[in-house]
């Protein structure tokens, strides 16, 4: 697949009342339960398949979502399989699968365990889907997304910086006491360490950041948004229901073909490999263009500077694990 820009141009179906999305769920551990529950009750599926290597975990996960379905008459049609067979015909496959971190651990300490795991996935789940456009929630997402694409040579996209845009955006919300519907702009880079508040798109009932943050400053801001995470997992075990609504939202975007600005993470050809860098941009049934073009200078030198430490890191880790795997 040649992929010359952060702009990508794909078809697929377009959620329409006679025409069926049919998505998978790789991994239904907290997050793929989550998302999974969420994009059913939003009535994004005709056709949900639920896989998971725990024996009889996504059969006994079907269950569930049958009971909660009947309450309110809700047709999609489950399956719950510990069988890859079964994850056939897809049109949208999101992949969970993977460890989470500890507290205290970063997202990219999981590369080596969770590459293997998209390795394995890229030679087993495209002959069954072809056409299928993966979603990579795994983390470290960005890389496992390039991964998973670098040996499976299908469509990957990542949640990337969704997350951290509404998760900033509720902050600013909060410490300013403004709806956050008031409160629009973008996370960029990298999800995690290197994400970019792209503060250019930051504005407040219209007005710039600068102009109306009374004591609240961009340090603040950021800091929370690349701590908050950690500090959420430490308590509460890992992170759910905030990322799970984001991302069935990127879901609701291309089903819907919705046209909404998310900050999500497609790829790029970047010196010798594809990688996967958030910036804002249009997610429907086609997705693109991005506004990366249209930034300023301040803040593309940031998301140059998150994306060279981006592939540095990544081809480091990749060398390494092509090194592991070899052995
Ligand atoms: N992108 C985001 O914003 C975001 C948000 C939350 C979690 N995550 C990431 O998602 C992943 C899952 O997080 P979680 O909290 O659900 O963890 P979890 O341990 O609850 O669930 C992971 C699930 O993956 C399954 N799994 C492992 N290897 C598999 C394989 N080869 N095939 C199929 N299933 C497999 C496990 O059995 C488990 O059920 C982690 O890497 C986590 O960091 C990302
Ligand atoms: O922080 C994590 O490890 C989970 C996820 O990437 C998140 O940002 O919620």
């Amino acid at each position: 697949m040649n992929v010359e820009k952060s702009l990508i141009y794909f078809r697929m179906h377009i959620y329409t009342r006679d025409s069926m999305v049919k998505i998978a769920f790789i991994g239904v551990g907290k997050i793929g339960q989550t998302i999974a529950y969420s994009v059913i009750f939003d009535g994004l599926a005709s056709e949900v398949i639920l896989y998971d290597i725990i024996p009889e975990l996504p059969e006994k996960f079907e269950h569930e979502l049958r009971h909660a379905m009947a309450t309110r008459g809700l047709s999609t049609e489950v399956i719950g399989t510990n069988s890859l067979d079964d994850v056939a015909n897809a049109d949208i496959i999101l992949i969970m699968a993977g460890k989470p971190r500890k507290p205290g651990m970063s997202r990219r300490d999981l590369f080596v365990d969770n590459a293997k795991i998209q390795i394995d996935l890229a030679k087993q789940l495209p002959p069954r889907n072809p056409g299928a456009l993966y979603i990579m929630v795994a983390n470290p997402v960005d890389m496992m997304a390039s991964v998973f694409m670098r040996f499976s040579k299908q469509l990957t996209i990542s949640t990337g910086d969704t997350v951290e845009t509404m998760r900033m955006r509720s902050y600013i919300s909060k410490k300013l006491k403004v709806p956050v519907t008031k409160v629009t702009g973008y996370v960029a880079g990298e999800h995690g360490e290197d994400a970019v508040v792209l503060w250019s798109t930051v504005k407040v009932n219209g007005k710039p950041f600068e102009e109306v943050a009374k004591g609240v400053t961009k340090e603040e801001v950021e800091n929370y948004v690349k701590s908050i995470p950690g500090e959420i997992i430490r308590v509460m075990g890992g992170t759910t229901w905030g990322p799970a609504t984001i991302i069935k939202d990127i879901v609701r975007a291309i089903v819907l073909n919705e046209g909404r600005v998310m900050s999500i993470a497609t790829p790029r050809t970047y010196k010798d490999e594809i990688i996967h860098i958030s910036v804002p941009i249009v997610v429907g049934a086609e997705i693109g263009p991005s506004l990366e073009g249209v930034l300023p200078e301040s803040d593309k030198e940031r998301l140059n500077k998150s994306v060279e430490d981006f592939y540095k890191v990544y081809k480091e880790n990749l060398d390494h694990l092509l090194q592991v795997i070899k052995q």
